[in-house]
């Protein structure tokens, strides 16, 4: 066996302890790692590394950073993707028997991280935890940082599980092996990295001892599990009390309203789909707040809008006071700058990891409350009133810290200088006999230069060495014989000491240690003090938040014209003049071009939507979802007017190829999607498909969109927007009752073609594809190619079963032939003329052809043939 050194010993004993960490090794002023956390370790920050004796014969790999520089390593570590467990010795060197005791005192993971660059101020740092149980999942989500805390369970599905996970994004998720695998397996490939960890500790004593037995009585056993797996975690990691987690909110999933990961992604509700960034997304046009808990706020509202027509009213209802009154609002954003992250400040405090700083914003902020309180009452917003008259200003918390805390407190709280005096008398004997010391010296230096005659002499202190006499080297020839003792050289300068300035040094030191001690133990008293005060402390920054999210939707709606939208619990949705209100934001003002939507059982619930590329129809299906969105949140419209019922679930399928799963194709991923569609929408949902029934041979993928267009109609009646390619399928209208045709004008005119963004009723008879292709510059050779071969399908497509002349006639904006190249025409003439044998034949093959079962690519080829012998005749 080998026999390692008592300290290596001592170090792969914790290092057992965190099999998944780094282990931080506090050694003096340095934490060292060591084996193989040092040898990944070293390449992962850069470090160099070392080797270490250990009592074996071949060093031991090892490499360490200096404790005072910890914090940003870990954070890189952090960042990485990596947990790291920190080490500390837990006595002093001089009073251990052998070697100085060591223990894990926090192990930091992404989620749970409290402070430091990595947490972001807007955003909420969760962690998740999941475990079935019976017939459910339990789930349940922190923010460690604020001391949020979610609990719900749902069915025993995957997607429904997905569904909370993606609403909350966390940066790390917890559960028994194969559950974390099959939410990773799942998670879209442009998700926000996450980190899983495999834990199943599921004892309850330490959950039932945190929270109060009222608290933990209405949870199904599913929550119940859900919320231990993650509060053991939270204690083994943190290895301290969680008391700023007091609060368990417990929803339940259809209180919102439901959107599946990707209906989140594509509709770019917190972030855009490509750089993944916030800019461009809903979140960024509505976020005008002012506050970081209100931020925050705003971000969780969005990702879930609400189910209850009173909850939305009484949400509009304060937004159109701030909307109407802009005085009012100014003046609450004034006040509301005032105010510091009382969420993450009272989560500090209560952590223990708050500093003078700290409690000073704590205090700033809680001196703007009342000035914000009375905006609130003297409103004519009910809803702004009862905010205010549950707003506790905790004047006594406000006192405790004006009373303690000077004006400008340093960093530290091991510096001193915190505590204002008159606070504590026994510090201000301590602070006064500090001045006197300070007094007492610089008269000595007075004295030293008078009895010396050296001017230049001067009295100083440095750390090491203590207070000294400095006299330059010129002037040393004129200090006195006698009391002076060489303490320390300089290049131009010696440093004395006296044992009158020994005896003084003494007595000024002991007041400072003292000092530095009195006010340590002062500030934490007075920090446990405001703990105790954490829950009122918690529901001020909720309410303060709210006020802000209310103020920042009213200034957005504002500023682009936004209107109240009124919600039923009806089934109509109609809305004039619908805007995107974030693709109306970045384009040239004034260019946006207004659509109404109208879908009722009278006007039409699914709504086929034809038309070329780029003619705005994705953007259009996506605005009809915004504005759904907007409204539940609680926000005003980008609308004229705006009366839209409740929708349940918005299910999306609008196609970005990097949004694919690990391992499925695009088509594949589509029909799971439909799939799901067809088993969750019920009739007050809203689906949207993008180019349904791409991404397959031409007759399969338009059956499968009739089959899934039919199935929306007919057996679940919920409002469906559909884009298509297949204008072929504009038939339906005529066999489904609800099912409305569109198409994006367009005008054509010499060979041009110009988008009119306009949605008219009708269908569109081509996509205008090879003009996109045209305009997006493949050579004219391929467009006149692809020009000839198009002729030959529409030809063919004349005699094929179904009727496209219809089609045509229902879309009058569109002159198809126009855009064909002249040369063509010969072709499309012949066709009429009367038919010899030969030509008879290759119609017959035509007829034959099974064209719903063909890839493009073989009826390409099949009309080349089908040409060549036309042309051998
Ligand atoms: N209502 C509108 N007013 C003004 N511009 C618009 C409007 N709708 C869309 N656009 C502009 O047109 C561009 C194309 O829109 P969109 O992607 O929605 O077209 P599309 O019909 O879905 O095309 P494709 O089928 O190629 O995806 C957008 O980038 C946008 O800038």
């Amino acid at each position: 066996m080998i026999k390692y050194t008592p300290m290596i010993e001592q170090y792969l004993l914790v290092k057992a302890e965190v099999p998944d960490a780094f282990l931080f090794f506090r050694l003096g002023d340095f934490y060292e790692m060591f084996f193989d956390d040092a040898i990944l370790a070293s390449k992962e920050l850069e470090i160099t590394l070392t080797g270490r004796d250990g009592g074996t014969q071949e060093k031991i790999p090892m490499c360490g950073i200096p404790y005072h520089a910890a914090e940003n390593y870990i954070a890189r570590l952090i960042e990485k993707g990596y947990k790291v467990a920190i080490c500390e010795q837990v006595e002093k060197p001089e009073e251990a028997k052998g070697i100085v005791r060591r223990e894990i005192v926090r192990i930091v993971t992404p989620g749970t991280l409290m402070e430091g660059k990595m947490l972001s101020d807007s955003v909420n740092n969760y962690i998740a935890a999941a475990i079935a149980h019976d017939d459910k999942y339990g789930f349940a989500v922190c923010d460690l940082s604020t001391g949020e805390l979610h609990v719900t369970s749902v069915e025993l599905s995957l997607e429904l599980l997905l569904d909370e996970f993606t609403a909350f994004a966390p940066s790390e998720m917890l559960g028994a092996a194969d559950l974390v695998e099959q939410v990773r397996a799942n998670l879209l490939l442009t998700s926000k990295a996450v980190v899983f960890t495999q834990w199943d500790s599921v004892d309850e004593q330490f959950t039932r001892q945190h929270f109060a037995a009222e608290h933990i009585k209405p949870l199904d056993p599913a929550c119940l599990y859900a919320l231990t797996l993650l509060m053991n975690y939270l204690s083994a990691t943190q290895k301290r009390m969680l008391s700023h987690i007091t609060h368990i909110r417990q929803y339940e999933s259809n209180q919102f309203m439901m959107m599946d990961s990707f209906t989140r992604r594509n509709l770019e509700l917190v972030e855009t789909v490509r750089e993944r960034s916030k800019k461009g997304s809903l979140l960024w046009l509505l976020d005008e707040s002012v506050t970081s808990m209100g931020g925050r706020m705003l971000r969780r509202w969005i990702e879930k809008p609400l189910m209850q027509v009173a909850q939305i009213d009484q949400r509009l209802e304060a937004v159109d006071c701030f909307y109407r009154q802009l005085i009012i609002r100014d003046d609450i954003r004034h006040h509301l700058q005032q105010i510091y992250d009382l969420e993450r400040l009272t989560a500090r405090i209560s952590y223990g990891s708050a500093n003078g700083r700290d409690l000073l914003a704590l205090q700033l902020s809680l001196a703007a409350i009342p000035a914000l309180r009375q905006i609130c009452l003297d409103s004519d917003s009910n809803t702004l009133q009862q905010l205010a008259k549950r707003m506790d200003l905790c004047e006594d918390v406000l006192s405790w810290i004006s009373a303690a805390i000077v004006d400008e407190p340093p960093v530290s709280i091991r510096d001193g200088g915190i505590i204002r005096d008159g606070y504590h008398e026994h510090l201000d004997q301590l602070k006064e006999a500090d001045r006197n010391g300070k007094q007492w010296m610089a008269e000595l230096e007075r004295q030293e230069r008078e009895k010396t005659g050296i001017k230049s002499l001067k009295i100083g202190y440095n750390r090491i060495f203590g207070y000294y006499i400095e006299i330059t080297r010129s002037h040393l020839v004129n200090l006195p014989e006698g009391t002076y003792e060489r303490k320390q050289t300089l290049a131009n300068a010696e440093r004395f000491v006296t044992p009158e300035l020994k005896e003084k040094e003494a007595l000024i030191l002991e007041a400072q240690e003292k000092m530095v001690d009195i006010e340590q133990e002062l500030f934490i008293k007075l920090r446990e003090q405001i703990a105790q005060q954490i829950s009122r402390l918690q529901q001020l920054a909720e309410i303060v938040a709210e006020v802000d999210v209310y103020q920042s939707l009213a200034t957005v709606s504002a500023a682009n014209r936004f209107k109240r939208p009124y919600l039923t619990d009806g089934y109509s949705f109609q809305v004039g003049q619908g805007r995107h209100p974030v693709v109306e934001t970045v384009m040239k003002s004034g260019s946006f071009v207004a659509n109404d939507t109208h879908l009722s059982e009278e006007d039409g619930i699914v709504l086929l939507i034809t038309g070329p590329n780029m003619a705005g129809k994705s953007t259009y299906m996506r605005q009809v979802a915004i504005i759904a969105i907007m409204a539940q949140i609680g926000c005003f419209v980008p609308a004229e007017h705006a009366n839209v019922s409740l929708i349940d679930r918005i299910f999306t399928r609008i196609g970005a190829a990097d949004d694919l799963i690990a391992g499925q194709s695009t088509f594949m991923v589509e029909m799971m999607d439909i799939q799901v569609m067809t088993e969750k929408a019920t009739k007050r949902s809203l689906v949207i498909i993008d180019e349904l029934g791409r991404g397959t041979s031409t007759g399969e993928g338009m059956a499968i969109a009739q089959a899934v267009i039919e199935f929306m109609h007919d057996e679940i009646g919920c409002k469906t927007l559909v884009s298509t390619h297949f204008h072929e399928l504009a038939h339906l209208e005529e066999t489904l009752s609800s099912l409305r045709n569109y198409c994006m004008a367009v005008r054509e005119s010499n060979q041009q073609v110009t988008f009119l963004r306009k949605l008219i009723p009708g269908a569109a008879d081509t996509s205008y594809g090879i003009y996109c292709a045209r305009i997006a510059g493949l050579p004219e050779s391929i467009i006149q190619r692809s020009y000839t071969l198009l002729n030959g399908f529409i030809a063919r497509e004349s005699i094929a079963p179904y009727e496209t002349q219809q089609v045509a006639a229902a879309a009058e904006p569109f002159v198809q032939l126009s855009l064909f190249a002249e040369a063509d025409k010969p072709q499309a003439d012949k066709a009429k003329k009367k038919l010899d044998p030969k030509t008879e034949q290759v119609i017959d093959e035509l007829r034959n052809a099974d064209i719903i079962n063909m890839t493009p690519l073989q009826a390409m080829n099949l009309v080349y043939e089908l040409k060549k012998k036309l042309a051998e005749k």
